[in-house]
């Protein structure tokens, strides 16, 4: 206790925080741009590093004057912008997690996540248009003189004086797949740890430009801004209402000198559409030299047409659960083989190791066996929030190591090496599924129809039915400006290669794939169309 017995002082930001690591590169070039984003009048405006720092220590010291103890959380209602930034690493300094939540989720959500994690504040940005916050819940709002606060939460007893690298960096909220939102705990060590190993791999430079195209809940967006920042290199947010136009998104990877883009693969569907000539310019013109992806496979006859466009440009696979924010970061030749029907997504990053596991809980051995994979890393996640039954299901001892007490994130996912040494993916330990008995392979079936002529990508699934088996359903998307796609002959293709009980018995030719606010196909909703 300090020396008059009174409150102690708020200890800030010490070794191994989200935000002195993060602002490293202020020290050493406060002058650099850290933050390149649209201005509210057109073009783009720049926020250095120096100028970032200003306004998270403005920010700390309003939250800091809100009398809240290490550990309250924050939500931070926002798109990534450098507000946003500077108030998430405004929390990192004084110790509140912050719950990243975009704007466009819908109140029940926002409002069953409030019941789960309890919030101090709620912050949203001048132009937020949230309302019905619980009256139980402090609310704020950021702007140009930082923190406005609207009602102040209530008062708390301070029972921590410091700031830990064990403590919460961030609670994001995954929809898990029973529908229940679960928190994901990630601690400052935890997310400084993989961004330790993501910059071994040395995938960009303090004069890179990195897009952000996620929305701030995607922990894809975390690993962007810390990522980003930990380069020293400059975040280009972009808009949101630009993702869909691609005339206007490419327009604005120009003017922003983009020179990398982090993004899900549904992200180039409309820009191959309706502008590849446009794509094709920014690689010529020496921008767009790295592709950044990640969240779940990438059609390779969409990946390959892209890689046409852009000769130059090198692409990077990033494979891995919110869990440990990732697991492995593997670059994809370009041009990718002709012969390579699958994306593999390597071995760990540096500092983790992927280990394929058996149902007998031994590691399975030689190449072709599937096993699922354990990832031990320093990077694991703390647990979910308010959930440790759930938590030991996916924290387990070491199955390698069991006494040693060192826990491993089981992933849920199946593997195989291949003879390359390589891991490919064969899908969710979860959703393997049986037809008539027998174990279906949906990537196999994905493949298989993504390789017929007019496909541009195709999702299968095993929807349950009534006192009956299961129905195995596949969702093919037409290529732009393919011919008609005819059924029969899909799956007289699909027989040619193709097991009976992986004949998908429901077919439906889609124009578009539903997408969740992450960007990723949206499985539910897929299924929902198929019962309709
Ligand atoms: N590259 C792939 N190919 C195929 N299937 C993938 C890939 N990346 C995931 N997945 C799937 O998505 C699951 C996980 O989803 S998640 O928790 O929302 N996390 C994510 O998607 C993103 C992930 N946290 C992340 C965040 C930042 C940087 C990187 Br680099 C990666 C994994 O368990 C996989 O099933």
């Amino acid at each position: 206790m300090s020396s008059n017995g009174a409150r102690p002082a708020r200890a800030h930001a010490s070794v191994d925080n989200l935000r002195t690591y993060l602002l490293a590169a202020a020290r050493r070039a406060p002058e650099r741009p850290a933050v390149i984003q649209a201005a509210a009048g057109g073009g783009t405006e720049t926020v250095t590093y120096g100028e970032l720092e200003r306004r998270v220590d403005r920010i700390a010291g309003q939250l800091d004057a809100l009398g809240l103890d290490v550990g309250d959380r924050v939500i931070l209602e926002s798109d990534t912008s450098a507000d946003s930034v500077a108030a998430l690493l405004a929390c990192a300094t004084v110790g509140l997690p912050f719950i990243p939540t975009s704007p466009e989720i819908p109140d029940e959500r926002l409002l069953t996540i409030i019941g789960s994690a309890e919030p101090a504040l709620h912050l949203q940005t001048a132009h937020g248009k949230r309302t019905g916050i619980p009256e139980q819940v402090g609310t704020a709002r950021l702007g140009a003189e930082g923190l406005t606060v609207e009602r102040a939460p209530a008062p708390r007893v301070r029972r921590r004086r410091a700031v830990t690298p064990v403590d919460t960096a961030y609670i994001t909220f995954t929809s898990g797949t029973t529908g229940r939102p679960k928190g994901v705990v990630m601690s400052h060590r935890g997310v400084i740890a993989f961004l330790r190993g993501a910059e071994a791999e040395e995938l960009a430079t303090a004069d890179d430009r990195v897009a952000n195209t996620s929305p701030l809940q995607f922990d894809f967006s975390l690993f962007d801004i810390g990522f980003t920042l930990s380069h020293g290199a400059a975040l280009v947010p972009v808009p949101r209402d630009r993702l869909g136009w691609p005339r206007r998104f490419l327009a604005f990877l120009r003017e922003a000198g983009v020179t990398q883009v982090d993004c899900v693969p549904s992200v180039w569907r409309p820009v191959l559409r309706h502008e590849p000539e446009l794509l094709a310019e920014l690689g010529d013109a020496g921008l767009v030299r790295r592709i950044v992806f990640t969240g779940e496979p990438w059609p390779l006859d969409e990946l390959r047409a892209l890689q046409n466009l852009l000769p130059k440009t090198r692409f990077t696979n990033g494979y891995g659960a919110t869990e440990t924010m990732a697991a492995s970061i593997t670059e994809v030749p370009n041009p990718l083989p002709a012969d390579v029907t699958r994306l593999s997504i390597g071995h760990a990053h540096a500092g983790a190791e992927m280990t394929l596991i058996g149902p007998d809980g031994t590691p399975v051995e030689g190449p072709g066996t599937v096993g699922e994979i354990y990832l031990r890393t320093p990077s694991l996640f703390s647990g979910y929030w308010g959930d440790p039954e759930t938590t030991s299901k996916v924290l387990v001892p070491d199955p390698l190591d069991p006494r040693s007490g060192r826990l491993v994130f089981k992933s849920g996912d199946l593997a195989s090496m291949g003879e390359d040494g390589e891991l490919y993916l064969h899908g969710r330990a979860d959703s393997q599924v049986q037809i008539r008995g027998n174990r279906v392979e949906l990537g196999e079936v994905e493949r298989r129809i993504g390789q017929f002529e007019g496909v541009a990508g195709a999702v299968a699934m095993v929807l349950p039915r009534e006192d009956d088996d299961p129905l195995l359903h596949a969702f093919v998307l037409r290529a732009p400006e393919g011919p008609a796609l005819d059924t029969k002959e899909l799956i007289a293709f699909c027989r040619a290669a193709l097991p009976a009980y992986m004949i998908p018995q429901g077919l439906h030719v889609v124009d578009s794939f539903p997408l969740t606010v992450n960007g990723k196909v949206d499985r539910a909703a897929l299924s929902a169309l198929a019962v309709s």
